[in-house]
């Protein structure tokens, strides 16, 4: 594990402060030298933390080798497969006791673009003047896409949307996504210790919890592209988790809902 330089950090005020992005890594040799490149080369200003989780194709061993050349590129190895949910947690850590304003989320395959990080940056805000706490790279508002995408996922991205939207009453087309902006003070806000959900329903935890803690989450337009080389680690247990956490969740809010509700109209006739 290296530690950050403050070579790179932009001007005070002007820019988004210092942006440090997360790149959770299980078996992405093939793309890992690919993702980092480009991210280098989208925003310079940004540093970068490739969260492994000892991945058995070496992935961990070759971003050392990326972090020996580029002071601005960092490792975090970690003991093995824990979900994605669990590396972000940590990366998120990291970065927070080392001070970073903006810590970020993105894949390390290809399906998030680099390139369209500047503008979700440019929707969070400079450092002094926020225009958002959480920022998500949407597939589903107007101008977003997926591209490659097996309709079966495009089912599941859709109907897990739904469902959030229904169960929890997010008010949002998509909480799942996993390419977003988080202002500092968001993450240490929404209570990071006892987060639970290790797989993508992590994703949806944390923007619910944003929401909740009364944060303004806005979407931008992305274009997902989906993997060209490894695999993804979506699996049934993964959907399993989302599902019955997002329903156990969704009836501990109506409840609460329900309570207030009560609450109310016996005060009225009291
Ligand atoms: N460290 C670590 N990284 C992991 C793990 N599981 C997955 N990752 C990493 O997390 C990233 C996303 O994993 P994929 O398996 O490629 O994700 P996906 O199926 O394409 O899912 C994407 O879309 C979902 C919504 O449709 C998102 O919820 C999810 O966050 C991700 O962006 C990749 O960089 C992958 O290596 C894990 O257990 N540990």
């Amino acid at each position: 594990m290296t530690e950050p330089t403050s070579t790179s950090t932009p001007s005070a005020g002007a820019g988004p402060g210092r942006v440090l992005v997360i790149i959770p890594t299980y078996n992405e040799s093939e793309n890992i030298d690919t993702i980092v490149g480009r991210l280098r080369r989208s925003v310079p200003s940004a540093e970068v933390l490739v969260a492994d989780d000892n991945s058995p194709d070496g992935t961990g061993l070759m971003a050392d080798a990326i972090a020996s050349r580029d002071p601005s590129v960092h490792v975090l190895h970690r003991l093995g497969k824990e979900g994605l949910g669990a590396a972000y947690l940590a990366g998120f850590q990291w970065g927070l006791e080392r001070g970073y304003d903006v810590l970020v989320e993105m894949d390390a395959d290809g399906s998030h673009q680099p390139e369209q990080l500047p503008k979700l940056l440019d929707a969070l805000g400079p450092k002094n003047a926020r225009k958002a706490d959480l920022v998500l790279g949407s597939r589903w508002v107007r101008g977003g896409r997926v591209v490659n995408w097996p309709k079966s996922r495009e089912v599941l991205s859709r109907g897990g949307n739904l469902w959030t939207r229904v169960a929890l009453g997010v008010p949002l087309k998509d909480a799942t996504g996993g390419f977003r902006v988080f202002d500092r003070a968001t993450l240490l806000g929404i209570g990071l210790d006892d987060v639970a959900s290790a797989g993508y329903c992590f994703q949806v935890d944390l923007v619910w919890r944003a929401l909740k803690a009364g944060f303004r989450v806005v979407e931008v337009p992305i274009t997902f592209v989906e993997r060209q080389y490894g695999d993804s680690k979506m699996s049934q247990r993964i959907v399993v988790e989302a599902l019955l956490l997002t329903t156990a969740w969704g009836v501990r809010h109506r409840a609460e809902q329900v309570r207030g509700l009560v609450r109310r109209r016996q005060g009225e006739l009291t």
